[in-house]
């Protein structure tokens, strides 16, 4: 079945579950501290790794020490989907590993 838009009760319960995750307008966002540059960029490759993988790709910015990533599903005009809580739950998997809070 072709991915649909989540209702905002679907979202709600889903960020639930996702501590640090929050909706930002129409995009699912969260930024991560890191404990140094090369850490935080480390964890950009680790992510787009995970992008390639899923073929779904969130909009990241490099900080000093900080990750912030946003993600919504352009297919289906912009709406969050299971896709973005697909790949938020990947980062969440391996941000730790990378020092990332
Ligand atoms: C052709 C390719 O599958 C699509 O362009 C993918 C790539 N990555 C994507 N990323 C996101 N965030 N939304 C999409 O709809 C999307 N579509």
């Amino acid at each position: 079945m072709a991915v649909q838009a989540l209702s905002q009760k679907e979202i709600e319960d889903r960020l639930a579950e996702l501590p640090g995750w929050s909706l930002d307008g129409d995009r699912l966002a969260r930024s991560y501290r890191l404990p140094s540059h090369f850490a935080a960029a480390a964890l950009v490759v680790h992510v787009a790794g995970i992008q390639e993988e899923l073929d779904h790709h969130s909009d990241i910015t490099l900080g000093y020490h900080t990750v912030a990533l946003t993600v919504n599903t352009h297919s289906v005009g912009g709406a969050v989907t299971e896709l973005d809580f697909g790949l938020a739950r990947r980062v969440e998997d391996v941000a730790p590993a990378h020092g990332a809070h």
